[in-house]
């Protein structure tokens, strides 16, 4: 059996990929423990993980004016510090980071303590945590076709994003059932990543009067902290209800994804995997501020993948005709589906769990030659 813990909290892009390959390695007799923040999220989104063994650390973002920063390096030495006890007492055989504030802690008492380091990079520009820590790790798992200055080819390994089992392909009508909408025509979903965005909330309310009467009914995921959730109506042709369901959060992104004929979504590298996963039809709204605008490379490269359509912030008053116009476009939706199904890395937790494994071995083979007494 190895052990084998994991920092993937901070925002639901990190932690739901650690979630994905702690519930492989359970499955086979491993033995994990997923570091994750106190935020909100964090909270939200394992709660239904009652099966995982979650503990929270202190950590913060790099974020800010001087004050901030500050605090960043403050909460840093007790995540540090947090981590170091953690590794005494469980001694595992290896640390996997899916990079953000928690990982850099856990990984620097790691190299210190000699333990290997796994990282994994969800985003076609690499963030700032990443490129910090890749020259403590073993091994760096990359999305396909990206490149990390400094970490040699023989320790990079490209398995693409691990999608929690629970999110699949659903049948539209089985997903809204599930969901507990009704849908006379066409469905658009909306979702703003872990943290829900402001913007796309309110073209939603917007917007609504306008989709309603070309027939389109609206499942909108608003995050957490923002309050507009409920059911808006209206009446559509011929007389029928057509509603806007706003929640703020969901444990049901498979079936949120598979019911939408078409969704239009924050471009976080999380929400892309699961729109694959659920061969959902997409247009992307990068997050303009996003640091390094990787947003904008993840969106691109879906985008050139053919397997959506990327529309920048800047021009959201073009995205209600582009709703329109692609909702009712069957040929290009199937067009993307069959490209999103061509995109799947369906085995990436599997895969990654093995190669863990493998290093959690490698390494103990060489401990016990170390520990051999020389004859
Ligand atoms: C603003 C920002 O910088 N966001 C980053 C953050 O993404 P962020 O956490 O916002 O979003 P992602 O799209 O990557 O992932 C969201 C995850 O949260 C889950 N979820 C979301 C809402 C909900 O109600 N329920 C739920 O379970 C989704 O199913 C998904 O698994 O980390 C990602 C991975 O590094 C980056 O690609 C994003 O750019």
């Amino acid at each position: 059996m190895s052990k084998i813990i994991i920092a993937c909290g901070g925002t639901g892009g990190h932690l739901a990929p650690g979630i994905a390959v702690a519930e492989v390695l359970q499955e086979r007799g491993h033995q994990c423990t997923l570091l994750i923040s106190h935020k909100q999220v964090d909270s939200a989104l394992v709660e239904k993980y009652s099966h995982l063994d979650f503990v929270k650390s202190p950590g913060r973002a790099f974020a800010g004016g001087l004050l901030q920063r500050i605090a960043f390096l403050v909460s840093l030495g007790q995540s540090f510090f947090a981590s170091r006890r953690m590794l005494r007492d469980q001694q595992p055989d290896l640390v996997l980071l899916f990079g953000g504030f928690l990982s850099l802690g856990l990984g620097l008492a790691a190299q210190i303590k000699g333990i290997p380091v796994a990282l994994h990079e969800a985003n076609c520009e690499p963030g700032k945590a990443v490129r910090v820590i890749k020259h403590l790790a073993t091994r760096v798992y990359l999305p396909d076709g990206v490149r990390l200055r400094g970490v040699p080819p023989e320790c990079i390994r490209y398995f693409g994003y691990p999608v929690r089992k629970e999110i699949k392909h659903a049948l539209k009508a089985d997903a809204w059932k599930r969901l507990g909408i009704q849908v006379p025509n066409k469905l658009l979903v909306i979702v703003g990543g872990s943290q829900g965005a402001n913007s796309l909330n309110n073209w939603v309310t917007q917007n609504f009067a306008v989709l309603a009467k070309a027939g389109i009914s609206v499942y909108c995921v608003t995050g957490l902290g923002n309050s507009s959730a409920g059911t808006l109506h209206e009446i559509g042709k011929g007389g029928v209800d057509i509603t806007a369901t706003l929640v703020p959060f969901s444990g049901q992104m498979g079936d949120v994804i598979s019911a939408a004929d078409l969704v239009v979504s924050r471009a976080g590298a999380g929400s892309i995997a699961e729109i694959i996963r659920c061969r959902a039809p997409s247009i992307l709204v990068p997050y303009p501020f996003a640091a390094d605008d990787h947003q904008q490379a993840n969106a691109l490269a879906h985008e050139q993948h053919g397997a959506g359509v990327l529309l920048p912030q800047s021009r959201l008053d073009e995205l209600t005709a582009e709703v329109i116009e692609l909702m009712f476009n069957d040929w290009l939706l199937a067009k993307f589906k069959s490209n999103l199904e061509r995109l799947d890395r369906f085995e990436s937790s599997e895969r990654i769990v093995d190669d863990l494994l493998a290093l959690c071995d490698a390494q103990r083979i060489a401990n016990a030659e170390k520990l051999e007494p020389v004859t």
